[in-house]
């Protein structure tokens, strides 16, 4: 049986989802997740075929062409995984009922767990605190505003992050907060720590010993807010649990386009020069302070914890050919 079984029937949604996310019009770990569980949805809602063994392959097909849009982000396949699980029944109707209900059941956990790990990580902050971000987080974010609600007053210094420059997103969305915000390039880092009373970032994946994957430029900030003395929290709903890597598996890191970069003109003006763009990098546990989840905030080392309990020992694949 090959890999393409299915790929025909795919609807319209399945294509536009796919590559927006690839382009990065649909960004962040857990809106990807929750774009790609709705791309299931209307997946399954739309497909025209009486053959229940035919649905379901074509279920497969979408959750592939899904699945190698971006790979390091883990919410995608756990989102994907959460719906072809529970996609059970007889006929195709009581099929199509049940992914759509986990679809539906999947993004209302989603808001409900960003709701929740705010309330966990805004407990870590306290009132005036001057919150350092990095990238654009939703997570994070959450953390923030559930912070306001309890009356804390805050103020940001939200870091560029290039080369796509996710931080005006993140300063955009918190002034409409009311929060005052700082702009500063990546490079000024270290230099406004000192004016940092805590640093809050997002993951794409968490590693069971407790790594943090996200945006590229963590890892350094992590090491200089440590050198610094000034506590940094990573906002992470269980969705971004990396199975897979329970056995002892690593997370790829994705590497952009060079264009992103250093536009090709420029690039030609200057001669033969290598570019690299890698997307994430991995920061290892000892150099963050808390993991904060909609089950309870984690040292990154007792992570693996949860990951069992979540998880078991492993991850299934049910996008894959039977
Ligand atoms: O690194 C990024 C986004 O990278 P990109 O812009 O390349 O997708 C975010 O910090 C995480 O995805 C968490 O986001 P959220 O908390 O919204 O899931």
């Amino acid at each position: 049986m090959t890999d393409d079984r299915g790929a025909a029937d795919l609807v319209p949604a399945v294509e536009e989802t796919a590559e927006s996310i690839a382009s990065m019009e649909i960004r962040g770990a857990a809106t990807i997740a929750g774009a790609a569980a709705e791309a299931l949805a209307e997946q399954a809602r739309e497909i025209d075929v009486d053959d229940p063994a035919r649905f379901r392959a074509t279920m497969r097909a979408a959750a592939r062409r899904l699945h190698e849009t971006r790979p390091t982000a883990v919410s995608l396949p756990n989102a994907l995984r959460y719906v072809l699980q529970r996609m059970e029944g007889e006929d195709v109707e009581a099929l199509r009922r049940r992914v759509v209900r986990a679809s539906a059941r999947f993004t209302r956990r989603l808001e409900e767990a960003r709701g929740r790990l705010g309330e966990v990580g805004a407990n870590r902050l306290q009132d005036g605190d001057v919150v350092m971000t990095h990238c654009h987080s939703t997570d994070a974010l959450a953390c923030i505003e559930a912070a306001l609600n309890q009356g804390k007053s805050l103020s940001a210094i939200v870091k560029e992050t290039r080369p796509r420059r996710q931080g005006h997103i993140t300063a955009e969305a918190l002034r409409e907060l009311d929060v005052p915000v700082t702009l500063i390039v990546d490079s000024a880092a270290r230099r406004y720590l000192d004016e940092t009373d805590h640093v809050l970032v997002g993951a794409d994946s968490i590693a069971a010993d407790g790594s943090v994957i996200n945006k590229i430029g963590t890892s350094g900030l992590a090491v200089n807010a440590r050198e610094r003395g000034v506590p940094i929290m990573t906002a992470a709903q269980t969705i971004k649990l990396h199975p897979e890597t329970l056995t002892g598996h690593t997370v790829e890191i994705e590497t952009r386009d060079e264009d992103e970069v250093i536009d090709p003109e420029t690039r030609a003006g200057i001669g033969d020069i290598a570019v690299e763009n890698p997307a994430f990098d991995v920061t290892p546990p000892r150099y963050m302070d808390a993991i904060v989840t909609e089950s309870g905030q984690f040292p990154p080392e007792s992570i693996v914890t949860l990951m069992r309990e979540l998880f078991g020992d492993g991850a299934e694949t049910p996008w894959a050919e039977p």
